[in-house]
């Protein structure tokens, strides 16, 4: 490969890193230093890891006391000038890891030639985690906003508008692969001083979708450029991410020293029919089982919108996160969930056509026949290719459909206490990266993944969705990945019995919520989306019929039939088990209700509707409805 080639001959390996890459194995930064440092503190503090006053001032303003595995391990190889390959867990604080010590680097260069250039390129696969980084290295660099400035190259603008962007000659650009090579294309952006490339979500920033652009860039990089990838998932591709842009890398392999206390993460996953995933979701996020903000992963758009609409039947709130909606609605949307606004947000992973290069498609066809884990969380996952400024022509003519797509991939969602799994990711690798959304910087998280299992696929034609007839195999991948990082997935056993009360409704629900009323949802959230669009205010008040027209159309009314009688749960449908019955002890975690009365907040009625326990023991649902774990 052309782009592994021309990094080849780039550099000299640095002595330092070819004594602890000897025979490319892991290397911890420990393990070849002098004996006087190894007796440094098992956990230095920010202070101590060698960076900026400033930084450490900011990073004090964070609340972060101390930091984390990947911080600590990281941050000394990074200062030292040395590439790193690091893979380490979901919501590690591997942001961190890269940004501080890069705005280090530039500060201290600063301080004897303060001329101006762009040191720091940082390639992200999405333009959502573009406008996360860009925002947490404002964050990190707040105590020194004179000597950092940052730009970020996402937005689909002109060129004069990013010459005028980049006209201050920002220290750090973060940017998509496409962008950041449309912007050196067209001499807007110079990489000649380049000092540090840093690829977020590195296996799908070098994935095959992004060749192209990663060879561009890669021819013009300057000598001696110091690369950084970072990943959770990397296994696949760690041999050949080795080779191809960096010089023989330092590589961090955190998950080994991960100890049973770091695991905050509990996995379970119910085998139920194809339709119970219905019932068992309503019962969870009605009844409150669920205790916090959830993400509820679903296998497509039109699947998102089925189960939106199906939940407000049931008074249940939530709000959608697909690629479809603008960027800017997605970025709003990942704001207000974690500003507390919703607690339930459904994301879809689409099977969506992306666009890319006929080279490209054929290598993914290859690459998804060859490889097990690794295929579908790729190129995929990057909404940013349908969106980026147009590639020449012919490189880009070809669609490839049946790339899993994510846009949760890298986000901070915070504090979330469950991922749902209402469809089963159809990789082990994208697995990962949707759990990880929760137990995040050293918070607990749930997940809890619905299978169907083989003999009871397509037995409820309604609710049938292809991809799951894989489901236990997928599982099999799961539970097997899972254990090599010291983790179980363990199955949880609802009481099927006492849900069957509920089917009835959980019917009338479905019946309701039409192929038409899914499309028009569908077109109805375009259409506010579209209303609220600052960009095209100004058409708008140019054409003010065509804003009528489409407030008009905005006024359609609901798009799913309602039936008040489903949005509360009478009585005489609870169950008359006490709540012991319910395992929060059993599974012994916080997100499903406790059994005593403390860390109840649903004796009043809480936002979500519903029931009215009033807090007496027996007028309290949960009392009643039986989950419990199998014992093995
Ligand atoms: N030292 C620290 N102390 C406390 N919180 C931290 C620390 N470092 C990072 N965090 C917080 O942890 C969360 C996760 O960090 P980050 O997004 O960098 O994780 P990540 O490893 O990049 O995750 P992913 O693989 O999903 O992209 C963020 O909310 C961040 O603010």
């Amino acid at each position: 490969m052309a782009l592994k080639r021309k990094l080849d001959q780039n550099d000299e390996p640095s002595p330092s890193i070819a004594a602890t890459e000897a025979g490319g194995q892991i290397a911890t930064p420990d393990s070849s230093k002098p004996e006087r440092e190894q007796k440094r503190p098992a956990e230095p503090s920010f202070s101590e890891l060698g960076l900026d006053p400033r930084l450490v001032q900011a990073v004090a303003k964070q609340s972060f006391e101390k930091p984390t595995l990947v911080q600590r391990k990281a941050i000394p190889l990074a200062l030292d000038g040395q590439d790193v390959l690091c893979k380490a867990k979901t919501g590690s604080g591997k942001t961190a890891a890269y940004v501080l010590p890069a705005l280090s680097t530039i500060l201290k260069r600063k301080a004897t030639n303060p001329t101006p250039f762009t040191a720091a390129l940082v390639l992200v696969p999405t333009r959502e985690l573009a406008d996360q980084v860009y925002k947490t290295i404002e964050q990190f660099s707040a105590f020194c906003t004179k000597d950092i400035q940052v730009a970020k190259l996402t937005e689909n603008v002109s060129d004069a508008v990013l010459r005028s962007l980049l006209a201050n000659v920002p220290d750090i650009v973060v940017a998509t692969p496409a962008r950041a090579w449309h912007s050196v294309n067209s001499s807007a952006l110079s990489l000649d001083k380049l000092q540090h490339l840093i690829l977020d979500e590195a296996d799908l920033v070098l994935s095959y979708g992004y060749d192209e652009d990663m060879e561009n860039i890669s021819r013009s990089l300057p000598k001696g450029v110091q690369t950084i990838m970072m990943s959770a998932t990397l296994s696949a591709e760690l041999e050949t991410l080795k080779g191809i842009l960096c010089r023989n890398p330092t590589l961090l392999d955190l998950k080994e020293e991960l100890g049973p206390e770091d695991e905050k993460l509990t996995q379970f996953y119910v085998k139920c029919a194809e339709d119970d995933k219905w019932l068992i979701s309503y019962l969870i996020f009605k009844l409150q089982l669920v205790k916090g903000p959830s993400l509820i992963f679903v296998a497509d758009i039109d699947r998102a919108y089925r189960l939106k609409l199906f939940f407000e039947q049931f008074s249940i709130r939530s709000c959608i996160l697909n690629s479809e909606l603008p960027i800017n609605t997605r970025i709003k949307v990942v704001e207000e969930f974690n500003r507390g606004i919703y607690d339930i947000i459904i994301a879809s992973d689409e099977k969506s056509e992306v666009f890319m290069d006929e080279k490209a498609g054929a290598a993914a066809a290859e690459q998804e026949e060859s490889k097990e884990d690794a295929k579908s969380s790729r190129k995929g996952e990057n909404a940013d290719a349908e969106k980026e400024p147009a590639q020449p022509k012919k490189k880009r003519k070809t669609h490839k459909k049946d790339e899993e797509y994510g846009v949760s991939r890298g986000i901070d969602f915070k504090n979330v206490a469950a991922v749902i799994n209402f469809d089963l990711p159809t990789s082990s690798s994208s697995y990962i990266h949707r759990i990880g959304r929760t137990a995040r910087a050293g918070r607990t998280g749930i997940a809890l993944s619905f299978v169907i299992p083989k003999e009871l696929f397509g037995k409820h034609k309604p609710t049938t969705l292809k991809s799951a007839e894989s489901d236990e195999k997928v599982l099999a991948k799961i539970i097997r990945q899972q254990a090599k990082q010291g983790r179980t997935v363990e199955p949880y056993n609802l009481n099927k019995s006492q849900m069957e009360a509920f089917r009835y409704r959980m019917n009338d629900a479905l019946r309701a919520v039409t192929k038409v009323a899914i499309r028009e949802a569908r077109t109805k959230e375009l259409r506010q989306e579209l209303l609220r669009s600052e960009t095209l205010k100004r058409y708008f008040e140019e054409n003010p019929a065509e804003l009528a027209h489409l407030r008009h159309d905005g006024e359609l009314g609901r798009a799913a039939r309602q039936q008040p009688h489903l949005k509360h749960v009478p009585d005489y449908l609870l169950p008359k088990e006490g709540k012991n019955a319910l395992t929060s002890n059993d599974i012994g975690f916080v997100p499903f209700r406790k059994v005593d009365g403390k860390q109840r907040g649903h004796k009043h009625k809480g936002k979500r509707g519903g029931f009215t326990p009033a807090g007496g023991r027996k007028r309290d649902p949960l009392k009643t409805f039986r989950v419990r774990r199998k014992t093995k």
